[in-house]
């Protein structure tokens, strides 16, 4: 696999996830950064599949979508399960954390004075759901005995939450459990600790 490259912009947004991935699983990759006012010249956007990014190429593969990148990286890093129904309810899980993750972009970019409360005040009927499914399982991560693509997408996706409200996690112990997990694996632990990790916003309008 690889030479890896991940095209984005300035910020960890939609591909600290990959990055989280690539690193727990000892991966090297190369970081193009795409200066917003150049992206709206509009050559790279015109050169991108659905006029967005992040771009991953992987050797002569490019590939667009975040979560088509997670599932990728999934399938080349033994992260998708041990079969098909394990790698059907990864999918599932994987899928939950897109649901969750748009509403927090959404809120973000869209409604962030507005809306951060109400926000905040739901978060736990979502939590609760993924509590649930990590609790049940028993295993520490979302599906099977092993990580899978759908709990760095987690992961990632509970790191910006923390961000947002220190708290939101305090009524549920798996939760709190597997970030504590996850975030002491060393080679993650590595990752977060670095400037190329620190030093970036985790959104791009400053909000967080
Ligand atoms: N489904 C896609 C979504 C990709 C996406 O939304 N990309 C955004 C960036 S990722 C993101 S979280 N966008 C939120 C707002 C934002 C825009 C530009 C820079 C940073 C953040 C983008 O390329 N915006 C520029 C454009 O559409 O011309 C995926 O999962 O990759």
């Amino acid at each position: 696999m690889g030479p890896y490259t991940i095209t984005y912009f300035a910020v960890r947004g939609r591909c600290s996830a990959l990055k989280i991935m690539l690193a727990d699983k000892g991966q090297e990759w190369k970081e193009v950064v795409v200066d917003f006012p150049d992206w709206m010249k509009g050559s790279l956007k015109g050169t991108c599949v659905f006029g967005q990014l992040p771009k991953f190429q992987d050797g002569d593969l490019v590939l667009f979508q975040s979560n088509a990148m997670l599932r990728h990286l999934g399938r080349n890093h033994d992260a998708y399960g041990h079969d098909g129904k394990e790698a059907a309810l990864i999918d599932m899980m994987c899928d939950g954390v897109e649901d969750l993750r748009l509403k927090y972009i959404k809120m973000i970019y869209q409604e962030y004075d507005t809306g951060k409360d109400a926000f905040i005040k739901d978060l736990p009927n979502h939590l609760d759901k993924f509590e649930a499914v990590m609790t049940k399982n028993k295993t520490g991560f979302l599906v099977g005995n092993k990580s899978s693509f759908a709990d760095y997408n987690l992961f990632d996706l509970l790191l910006n939450l923390v961000v947002l409200s220190s708290t939101c996690l305090d009524s549920f112990p798996s939760l709190k459990s597997f970030v504590g997990k996850m975030s002491a694996q060393p080679k993650i632990k590595a990752f977060l600790d670095s400037d190329a990790y620190k030093k970036l916003p985790i959104n791009g309008n400053g909000k967080q």
